[in-house]
């Protein structure tokens, strides 16, 4: 599952958690992005890396990936495909976890239709998005539906900026990290 992670929350976890299951996958492998170009400013690398590291570490079955970080330039899922390749050899199945909104932006993302082909892609629903895979070539994605969180990062990093809480919303680790960096706050 690739993501920004900044800050990640209960709704990555509750969406990785379901594929997991469903589909008796051996582990889920959680890929920060080094540079999401899509993105606007974002946390460091570091300070999100941990948060995931933090995040997932009482999952045995969670395992998170330095592979975007560590690699120069934009972040592109094709080059994470290729990367995780390597690392798992030609016999592994891989699959790539997206929520609804980014499959629904997904043929424009770097060699879209070369990077569907190194994966099996799984959508999974999410609150106000609409999941569908019309756009996308027969047989490349499964759509799967995960309890409804409606928690998104941007919220997280506005909560935090207005002095809100995020307890319950990301996990307690990850909300004490968030305090002892200073992470989010604008005053
Ligand atoms: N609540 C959610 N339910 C299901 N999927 C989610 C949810 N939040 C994020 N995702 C999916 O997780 C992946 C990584 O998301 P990302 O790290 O960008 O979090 P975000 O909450 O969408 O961030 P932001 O609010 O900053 O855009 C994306 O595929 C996204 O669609
Ligand atoms: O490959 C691309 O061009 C591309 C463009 C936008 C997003 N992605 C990937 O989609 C995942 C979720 O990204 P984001 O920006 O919604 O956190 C993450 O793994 C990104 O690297 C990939």
């Amino acid at each position: 599952m690739g993501g920004t992670f900044d800050p990640i929350h209960h709704g990555h976890l509750v969406a990785a958690s379901e594929v997991q299951v469903r589909f008796d996958l051996d582990e889920v492998v959680f890929v920060p992005t080094g540079q999401p170009y899509q993105k606007g400013v974002v946390s460091s690398a570091e300070d999100r890396y941990l948060m995931t590291v933090i995040a997932t570490a009482s999952n045995p079955r969670f395992h998170v990936s330095r592979a975007d970080i560590d690699r120069a330039g934009p972040t592109y899922t094709v080059d994470t495909l290729r990367d995780l390749r390597k690392v798992y050899g030609p016999e592994a199945k891989l699959f790539f976890i997206t929520g609804a909104d980014a499959l629904a932006r997904i043929l424009s993302w770097k060699d879209a239709l070369e990077m569907l082909s190194l994966a099996h892609f799984v959508g999974v629903t999410r609150p106000g998005f609409e999941l569908s895979d019309d756009h996308l070539p027969a047989d490349s994605v499964t759509l799967v539906g995960v309890p409804a969180m409606a928690i998104s990062s941007s919220d997280c990093r506005s909560r935090v900026s207005a002095g809100r809480p995020v307890w319950y919303l990301v996990p307690d680790g990850v909300v004490q990290y968030i305090a002892k960096r200073g992470l989010y706050r604008t005053d």
